[in-house]
């Protein structure tokens, strides 16, 4: 989908935290003519110089005031777990109307960290962009990557209508579907679809690789197809994951522990030799497939063969 905005949405969109996520939407912005000026604030003079020398924004600084203190739009795109100390520097900097939005894995904890920290006159529209890569770092982003997904904004109560309209037009524009949904809702569907998979993949690979040595090369060298999905799950950014856990705790935990329940239901199964519980099972979670996949809902990036254009194979980390 191009963008049918006829006018920039905004002059001036500031970014806070110039990886995968933040990249891929400046580069989107400056693409289509979304704003008119792209800022950066990053945390090293190396990621500052590679951010210029990709043409990715217009202006780059290693401090967030100089790069917020014009913008109409702010948008933090850093870790979770970063929240705190970057609100703190908003406080009292930003303009009055500006806008303070997110990317973040998590919604309530960003509206915990960052909304006391906003002016009076500043609206604050956290949201959720559901696309993403195990890659990271500015090198990473491609303007294509929001393409057919799904955005979620969890607007808090009270907040300018308007400040959400424009947020909502500013994904539309990077052919995003948008929904609006209350923050602890979002991070209890996020605990299932997202964070718990995470979670499950990381302990495979760790389970399979912590094996005595001349078994882990085998593991290694035979790895099915089946495994080296969960190596490029399993590959995803450590620094982001760790926020994620650590901010969607209680989430996290319910569903964890239903899983556990469901995970023992099955070994029983195997060790009784049920037969017809684990048909049942692998039957139903068959359709499942089936019928996100017909619904063209959610992996609309996937190729008829199942594999996600959005990532390779090599779960290699690009530089940060
Ligand atoms: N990776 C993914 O697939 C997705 C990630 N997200 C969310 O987007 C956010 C960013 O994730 P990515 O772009 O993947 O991470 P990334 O690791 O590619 O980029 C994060 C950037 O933030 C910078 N940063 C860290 N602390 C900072 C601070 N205090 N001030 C300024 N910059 C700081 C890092 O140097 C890095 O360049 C996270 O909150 C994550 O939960 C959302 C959707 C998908
Ligand atoms: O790479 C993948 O398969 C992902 O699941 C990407 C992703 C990671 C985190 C999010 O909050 C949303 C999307």
């Amino acid at each position: 989908m191009t963008n049918t905005a006829s006018k920039p949405l905004f002059d001036t969109v500031a970014f806070i935290g110039m990886g995968l996520i933040g990249s891929s939407l400046a580069r989107r912005i400056l693409r289509d003519g979304l704003a008119k000026k792209v800022t950066c604030a990053v945390r090293s003079e190396a990621t500052r110089d590679r951010v210029l020398e990709l043409g990715i924004a217009n202006e780059a600084y290693c401090d967030i005031k100089s790069a917020v203190v014009d913008a109409d739009l702010i948008m933090i795109c850093a870790p979770v777990g970063a929240n705190e100390t970057i609100g703190a520097q908003l406080a009292g900097v930003l303009k009055k109307g500006a806008i303070v939005s997110d990317v973040g894995s998590v919604k309530q904890a960003v509206i915990r960290d960052i909304a006391p920290h906003l002016d009076e006159g500043v609206s604050f529209v956290p949201g959720h962009p559901l696309a993403g890569t195990e890659h990271s770092g500015p090198d990473a982003g491609f303007p294509e990557l929001f393409e057919g997904r799904w955005c979620i904004l969890t607007p808090v109560p009270g907040e300018s209508e308007k400040a959400t309209a424009l947020v909502q037009a500013l994904w539309e524009a990077c052919g995003m579907k948008v929904e609006c949904m209350d923050a602890d809702h979002h991070d209890r569907i996020l605990g299932i679809t997202s964070h718990l998979p995470h979670l499950i993949a990381y302990t495979i690979v760790g389970t399979a690789t912590d094996l005595e040595d001349a078994l882990r090369q085998e593991v290694i060298k035979f790895s099915a197809s089946g495994f080296r999905d969960f190596t490029r799950i399993a590959a995803s950014d450590p620094t982001m994951w760790r926020d994620v856990f650590l901010n969607n705790r209680e989430a996290v935990l319910e569903v964890l522990g239903r899983f556990q329940e469901d995970l023992m239901a099955l070994q029983r199964a195997i060790r009784w030799g049920e037969g017809d519980k684990l048909f049942e099972l692998f039957s139903r979670t068959r359709e499942i497939r089936r019928g996100i996949v017909d619904a063209g809902q959610y992996f609309t990036n996937f190729s008829a063969e199942g594999e996600d254009r959005h990532s390779d194979e090599t779960g290699k980390k690009k530089p940060d």
